[in-house]
């Protein structure tokens, strides 16, 4: 496949990188030997079924979480050096907001405690969602908070913006105003977002590069305009009921069979046969296979492709 890096994908301007990173906790591998890229001033989609190891991957990334093996850099910079803190803001499935601060109180603390603070962008998310600045973030609705939460992470002003979750409890208005107040700050100042979320829609209209990780493991990264295209999805008889021998000579990523129909989410590598229906899929139609199928062989744009150098986890 091309190398379908950006201007801003050029190598030595990453914004996340990562070697062989790996931790395991009591119970077992939360993250396995995982390589890949993300390029600066993307909007990146980490993706994966439950306990696929997306928070754990977010927290190696804010040093809530200590690596077993590997390592993680911020635009080139081990996450382990104090240097890279003014660079990113984290908005996790909390929010640690002091419930006894007001809400001015707690944009005040944001510019004492940041130096390059924001202070009219971040007055502006509050008052849009017309949350009251005098009060109490204890007080607030969930959705409030968020929202004062989303504050404080851009008036940091980052460079990436690292959020695990971070819409789950907002109603679908708010939802949908947040998103589209994330992309347009994200554009505006050239934001790089690493964004993991379970809904598929909200991952469709807002990323244009994916990290889908499945029990532990990278199985796609790369720019989605890429990752969808090298799919397809193909339809037709299933003799005696089991799929087509043919579907062997392709990278197959789900297979079902329904009756005398077959139906195969596949990585072609060479022509299909006349008699097979084929069409390109959707994006939740890739994914959904691909998390459906954590077996299934991994896919990389080159780009997004790190080799781990000795750095492989036992
Ligand atoms: N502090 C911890 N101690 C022990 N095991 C943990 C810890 N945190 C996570 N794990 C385990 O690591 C694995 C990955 O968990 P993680 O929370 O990273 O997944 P996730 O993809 O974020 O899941 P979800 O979508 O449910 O939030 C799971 O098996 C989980 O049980």
């Amino acid at each position: 496949m091309a190398d379908t890096s950006t201007p801003n994908g050029t190598p030595g301007n990453w914004a996340l990188e990562a070697r062989g990173l790996s931790k395991r906790y009591f119970g077992g591998w939360a993250l396995r030997d995982c390589s890949f890229r993300i390029p600066t001033g993307r909007i990146c989609g980490l993706v994966g079924p439950n306990g696929a190891g997306k928070s754990t991957l977010l927290g190696l990334a804010t040093r809530q979480v200590q690596p077993t093996a590997g390592e993680l850099r911020i635009f080139g910079v081990p996450v382990d050096d104090p240097a890279v803190m003014p660079r990113f803001a984290f908005l996790g499935q909390e929010k640690p907001l002091f419930k006894r601060f007001t809400v001015a109180d707690t944009l005040r603390m944001g510019a004492e405690l940041n130096p390059g603070w924001d202070a009219a962008a971040a007055e502006r998310i509050v008052r849009s969602g017309h949350v009251p600045l005098h009060a109490k973030t204890g007080d607030l609705s969930g959705g409030q908070r968020t929202r004062v939460a989303f504050a404080l992470a851009f008036g940091k002003r980052p460079d990436l913006l690292l959020l695990d979750e971070p819409m789950a409890d907002l109603d679908p208005l708010a939802r949908d105003e947040m998103s589209t107040l994330l992309m347009a700050e994200a554009v505006e100042r050239g934001t790089t977002v690493v964004m993991s979320s379970h809904l598929l829609t909200e991952l469709e209209d807002m990323c244009d590069y994916l990290l889908v990780v499945a029990e532990g493991r990278v199985r796609m990264a790369g720019d989605t305009d890429a990752l969808v295209p090298a799919h397809t999805l193909v339809r037709g008889v299933a003799p005696d009921g089991s799929p087509p021998a043919g579907l062997d000579l392709h990278t197959v990523i789900e297979t079902r069979v329904q009756g005398r129909q077959f139906q195969a989410l596949i990585r072609p590598k060479g022509p299909l046969p006349d008699d097979w229906e084929s069409a390109e899929p959707s994006l939740e139609e890739v994914l959904l296979a691909h998390l459906r199928s954590p077996d299934a062989p991994s896919l990389y744009t080159q780009g997004a492709r790190v080799e781990a150098e000795g750095t492989q986890a036992a």
